[in-house]
């Protein structure tokens, strides 16, 4: 129970609907016991009547008397028991928003390197099916234990209060019928999560081959993918199967059980009845109630124990990622100025997870206003450059330096907001364009949109579509070009209007001619803000004010376009063969 303690905050929180679902709880069950005991007052109405003691008018004028008193208790009680689990249930479904906000909020601090360590599946895994088997913890288990408890006092009461031995019978069985519950019950869990386990292989499987249908269409190799299909579709009805087997012991037990628990009083109860040791009939009848009433609770006791044996399993999943520090955090509560200064003092920096060492001894400064072009062979660590100023990750060795302040020294949420990151591979949420491209700036107008596309030479693109800037992108709606994807985004940090633009080899995917357009645009609306903008094109970097060269994490060249050009290495060669493939597709 010790990790279900991080939920303790929560029961205090909701500690006032809590104590009134336990209130009612208690109500309720109270009113369902009134009926053993009518029950009992009919049959000791009728033996009297049948042995000449009272007389019709009087055994029906109580009979009705108690009729009327077995259904105003079983009004009660189920008018009370509805509004049991509409609190207490509640209460597990808040409980549940709440610790999936709590992960939500903690997954967005984490660091990339997190990311980077667990797996898609498993982050999702944590905040429904973990979530999900606690809530079963803050709600039924909860509510069942406080309903068995009640129920269990009272009629324990109730019945060694009226003949101790008949109860002592009766209730022999029932920790039986718990312990064969839990135990079933943990045996359903285990097949159950299993079968999961398999559905998720599945679906996932699935979800693979539909994103990826034009490829397996393409090499038609829609046989092998379905055989595939077939196979695990196949183990999973065997897994189902075998979950079922399982289950299917669930009632048949709880039917002996309760079978051998009613025989028992019958037959202990008639021997007492015989011998005179009870005196009427009723009792008999009471007890089979009871019985009948005291099963279920009792069997929950078992699925409770199971309930909260998964739950404390799953809170220690969700704690163990609650309870991770985020390694970049924000040190600096005051506001930090700024304007887009930026100088590297000797950066060398490591990927912890594949210790590439990504950036060796890199120096370079850009002032506002300034434009800095990185080139350089892939995997050189032009990205990273970018990733390092916007503090996705802290470096090992050297400086960063914004605005003469150490980068970590900022307030890193003025930093990220000072930024506009153009990433290499465009990301699009299944949201309108529209709302696309204001994720850069939620209060900005149509007309700024509008604007920011326009720049990004994207909005006669988005005109043409039905629903313009209404179009739906993703799963349910169209999918745009790479070029088009790019430049939604670079609409989107346009309209952010930043102080430093970051944009990472964001041009790829677009002719030379739009390129030429776009970097047009971004000059004029970059004025006065630093971009950095990585390549693999001499087009891109021909206009910046600073030009460096990477390669293996190092800085090789680094001048402007025309000192570049003229001497030998990775530029000039780059530009040459750029000059002649150009030369070549004009002819
Ligand atoms: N997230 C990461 N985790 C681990 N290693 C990484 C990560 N990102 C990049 N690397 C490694 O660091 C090195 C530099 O990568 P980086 O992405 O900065 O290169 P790049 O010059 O931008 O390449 P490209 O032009 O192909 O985009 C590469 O060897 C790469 O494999």
């Amino acid at each position: 129970m010790k990790e279900l303690q991080h939920l303790n905050k929560y029961f205090l929180k909701y500690k006032k609907q809590l104590l009134i679902g336990t209130v009612i709880t208690i109500i309720a069950r109270i009113f369902l016991l009134f009926t053993p005991r009518y029950v009992r007052e009919i049959f000791v109405v009728i033996e009297k009547y049948l042995k000449g003691g009272v007389s019709e008018q009087v055994v029906k004028a109580e009979l009705t008397e108690v009729i009327i008193y077995i259904i105003a208790a079983a009004l009660i009680a189920a008018i009370f028991t509805f509004f049991m689990r509409q609190y207490i249930i509640n209460v597990s479904r808040y409980v549940e928003f709440d610790l999936k906000n709590e992960i939500y909020i903690q997954y967005q601090k984490l660091s990339l390197n997190f990311y980077k360590k667990n797996r898609t599946g498993d982050l999702m895994n944590r905040i429904s099916e973990d979530v999900g088997n606690v809530r079963m913890y803050a709600g039924p288990a909860i509510m069942y234990s406080i309903n068995t408890i009640t129920l269990f006092i009272i009629a324990l009461i109730y019945m060694f209060n009226e003949a101790p031995k008949l109860a002592l019978y009766t209730v022999l069985p029932l920790p039986v019928l718990s312990i064969v519950i839990y135990k079933l019950s943990k045996e359903i869990h285990h097949r159950s999560t299993i079968v999961q386990q398999f559905l998720s292989k599945l679906s996932t499987y699935t979800q693979e081959s539909f994103s990826g249908i034009s490829v397996i269409k393409a090499y038609g190799i829609e046989p092998q993918t379905s055989a595939s299909f077939k196979d695990l579709a196949a183990e999973s009805k065997g897994k189902q199967i075998k979950l079922a087997k399982v289950q299917a012991w669930f009632f048949p037990m709880m039917i002996l059980l309760i079978g051998t628990s009613n025989l028992l009083v019958i037959y202990v109860g008639g021997m007492q009845y015989i011998n005179g040791e009870i005196e009427s009939l009723g009792t008999i009848a009471e007890f089979i109630i009871y019985v009948n009433m005291l099963t279920w609770p009792v069997a929950t006791v078992g699925w409770v124990t199971s309930i909260v044996q998964q739950a404390e399993a799953s809170q220690k999943r969700i704690n163990e990622f609650l309870k991770l520090e985020p390694e970049i955090t924000n040190t600096v509560e005051a506001h930090t100025k700024i304007t887009g200064d930026i100088v590297f003092n000797n950066v060398t920096f490591t990927y912890d997870d594949t210790n590439i060492q990504a950036l060796n001894g890199v120096s370079f400064n850009i002032k506002q206003g300034e434009t800095l072009a990185v080139l350089g062979k892939t995997g050189s660590g032009k990205s990273t450059i970018l990733d390092l100023i916007g503090r996705l990750y802290d470096i090992d060795g050297g400086s960063i330096l914004i605005n003469d302040i150490p980068i970590k020294d900022h307030n890193l949420t003025d930093l990220r907001k000072s930024i506009g990151y153009v990433p290499q591979d465009a990301f699009l949420f299944s949201d309108t364009i529209k709302n696309n491209i204001k994720f850069g700036n939620q209060e900005a107008t149509d007309d700024e949109v509008i604007e920011a596309a326009k720049n990004a030479q994207v909005h006669k693109n988005i005109i043409k579509f039905n629903n313009g800037y209404d179009t739906i992108l993703g799963e349910r709606g169209i999918t745009l070009s790479g070029g088009q994807k790019q430049r939604v985004s670079i609409a989107r940090a346009i309209i952010k209007a930043p102080e430093i633009l970051l944009f990472d080899d964001c041009l790829s995917a677009v002719d030379t001619e739009t390129e030429e357009k776009i970097l047009k645009n971004l000059t004029k609306i970059t004025k006065g803000k630093t971009s950095i903008i990585v390549g693999h094109r001499v087009s891109s970097a021909k206009n910046a004010h600073k030009i460096i060269v990477l390669d293996n994490g190092k800085i090789v060249q680094e001048g402007t376009h025309e000192t570049l050009i003229n001497v030998k290495g990775y530029y000039q060669h780059l530009y040459l063969k750029q000059l002649s493939e150009a030369s070549s597709n004009k002819d």
